[in-house]
């Protein structure tokens, strides 16, 4: 290959690869993307435990499935895996500071001790007054990099009458104003 065809070969591989990108860019992107706020609570052989994830979506409706990602370095990790159940509890605007409570550092009873909880039927705590919950059983996990992704098939739900959301963006809590709906709760394919 002449000097010429090299030069051009390596300018396309860096066109492809594009610039290195940081952690740092990384989440400051990240931070421009609005998503709602969550607290994932897990129980069961591996205890009682939960944290706040932003990191969670949508997969299929059939069966009802959602993702959550959570680092694998975080206190709840053992015990979700060994519970194999979780509970993601969709927060409405005023839950910020239960939000900060499982958002990493403190204590599992004192975080549990911000809110009032319900057994649903997997075991794993609901979160009475959450936005909307999906009881859940974790159907398979998949690692990457710092997380894991925990496919969630969703067993039961309860929605409450809370009329606004809570969106973090912008490394801040939000609340998004919505219409109020009846409160409804039933098992999935119900
Ligand atoms: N997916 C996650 O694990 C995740 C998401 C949000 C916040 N957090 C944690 O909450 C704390 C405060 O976050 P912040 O938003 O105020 O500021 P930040 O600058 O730490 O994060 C900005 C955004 O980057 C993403 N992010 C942060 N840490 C990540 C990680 N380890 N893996 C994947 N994505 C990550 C999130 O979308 C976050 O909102 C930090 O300790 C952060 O690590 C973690
Ligand atoms: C708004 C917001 C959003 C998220 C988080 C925090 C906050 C404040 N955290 C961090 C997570 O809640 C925290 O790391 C755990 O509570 C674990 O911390 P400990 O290891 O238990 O101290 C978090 N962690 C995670 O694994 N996946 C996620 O999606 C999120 N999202």
């Amino acid at each position: 290959m002449g000097q010429c065809q090299q030069a051009e070969s390596a300018e396309r591989a860096d066109s492809v690869a594009g610039p290195a990108v940081t952690r740092q860019d990384y989440r400051d992107a990240m931070a421009r993307l609005g998503a709602a706020v969550n607290i994932v609570t897990t129980d069961g052989p591996g205890g009682r435990h939960g944290f706040t994830a932003s990191a969670v979506c949508s997969v299929t409706d059939q069966p009802p499935t959602l993702l959550v990602c959570l680092n694998k370095g975080s206190s709840a990790s053992a015990a979700v895996h060994a519970n194999g159940v979780v509970c993601i509890n969709t927060l409405a605007s005023g839950h910020e500071t239960l939000s900060n409570l499982f958002g990493g550092g403190k204590p599992v009873e004192e975080r549990f001790a911000g809110g009032e909880w319900r057994v649903s039927q997997t075991g794993a705590p609901m979160l009475v007054g959450a936005l909307t919950a999906f009881d859940c059983r974790i159907v398979r996990t998949v690692e990457v990099g710092t997380h894991d992704v925990l496919f969630c098939e969703v067993v039961g739900l309860a929605s409450g009458d809370g009329a606004e959301g809570l969106i973090y963006f912008s490394r801040r809590y939000h609340a998004l104003q919505g219409a109020t709906h009846a409160p409804t709760e039933r098992a999935a394919g119900a």
